[in-house]
């Protein structure tokens, strides 16, 4: 099986949130391929729930893959480019679901005693994909004993993982403020209330919360990444729309950030005379590695595997996998896969040697827990 050409078949299809349906599509049609005498495979939304039954179950291991691509127009030329206009497997989702699986081919061939739950989960970008589908019949039905997942990292070399203990991703929470206000003629300000004055006080001041509200020994991050507003050069524009994410090491530093921009948003209604709406969005839990599990990990892979295990620090990356890890003990880790473009870069490009590398030391893995009375 060739999982480094199943990659670039997913990466021509990236698709948004929940709306993957060509990539479960592609993904069912490679399971029915497989032999079926110990494969289960069940449906949720645009996500898939696949089981491998266990020789002589006592517990059940899973893993979980991501699914959605970026609205990102791609900017890499590869010949295997996305054929999805403004999306892009830029946050390297093509290369989880390529290498979960391959994972999974070694168990239909190769069971171990223990069932094995892969699931590949929609949405991780936004809304978020896996708390509704933990919520699930059939994740309470085949719930695992452990989880583990991983991320792709573009600054670690191929060959080589990151992880550590606890804390690993942040607390997210996504931004929306919409403010409305009066439009009028370019040459009349003072019959108007200019909502992209508006948002541009705005943005500056958001980004006094981390400088002055968030205790400097604790961190925060307040990134607003995309601004829109008015209609042409010469009309004031009546609404403005800015969207960012917060990012916070406690759920009590996210209340606090919040309780900041709602101050700061009163502020701007007050100032510039105008309405405002804020949507918080969706909000991911942090990602925390349960410590024993995290450890025997680490051990095993140096010990038995030909991959560099290097003990990072925390990000302020978020996800979705949070959710999982608060109810199910596991982990998640970064794989090195070396480029030059970072995460959610149009250039992003993963050597696709970590493809291969990646299935043969988590098979290694999951045969010593799946085997482990
Ligand atoms: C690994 C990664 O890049 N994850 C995303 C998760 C996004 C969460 C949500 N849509 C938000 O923006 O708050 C990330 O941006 O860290």
């Amino acid at each position: 099986m060739n999982f480094v050409q199943i990659r670039r078949d997913l990466h021509r299809i990236p698709e948004l949130g929940f709306q993957e349906f060509k990539t479960q599509e592609y993904l069912l049609s490679y399971l029915q391929s497989l032999p079926q005498e110990r494969l289960q495979i069940k449906t949720w939304k645009t996500g898939i729930f696949a089981r491998i039954i266990g020789k002589n179950p006592r517990k059940t291991i899973g893993y979980r893959t991501d699914m959605d691509g970026l609205p990102i127009v791609e900017g890499t030329n590869l010949p295997f480019s996305s054929e999805h206009p403004e999306q892009m497997h830029a946050c390297g989702h093509d290369v989880h679901m390529s290498i979960a699986l391959g994972v999974l081919t070694h168990f239909v061939f190769h069971p171990v005693d223990d069932h094995l739950l892969f699931l590949f989960q929609p949405a991780e970008e936004g809304p978020g994909g896996a708390e509704p589908m933990l919520q699930t019949d059939i994740m309470r039905e085949w719930k695992p004993d452990m989880i583990l997942a991983l991320h792709i990292a573009p600054e670690y070399p191929v060959g080589s993982i990151a992880i550590k203990e606890g804390l690993l991703f942040a607390n997210t929470s996504e931004l929306f403020i919409d403010l409305k206000g009066k439009g009028g003629h370019a040459a009349y300000p003072h019959l108007t209330n200019d909502m992209v004055v508006a948002a541009c006080s705005l943005v500056i001041q958001l980004q006094t919360i981390v400088a002055r509200n968030v205790n400097p020994l604790d961190s925060a991050v307040v990134t607003i990444g995309k601004i829109n507003g008015g209609t042409v050069q010469n009309i004031i524009a009546e609404t403005a729309r800015i969207e960012g994410t917060i990012r916070t090491l406690s759920v009590e530093s996210m209340n606090e950030v919040k309780k900041r921009v709602e101050a700061l948003v009163k502020g701007i209604e007050i100032g510039f005379e105008c309405e405002a709406r804020i949507d918080f969005g969706s909000m991911y839990r942090q990602v925390f590695n349960e410590a024993a599990l995290t450890r025997e990990f680490m051990e095993y892979v140096r010990s038995h595997t030909d991959m560099n295990v290097i003990e990072c620090e925390k990000a302020m990356t978020g996800e979705d996998f949070g959710y999982m890890l608060e109810e199910i003990p596991g982990f998640m880790f970064w794989l090195g896969v070396d480029s030059k473009f970072g995460l959610h870069h149009a250039k992003l490009c993963p050597n696709e040697g970590a493809i291969d590398k990646a299935i043969s030391f988590i098979s290694k893995y999951i045969e010593f827990k799946g085997n482990q009375s």
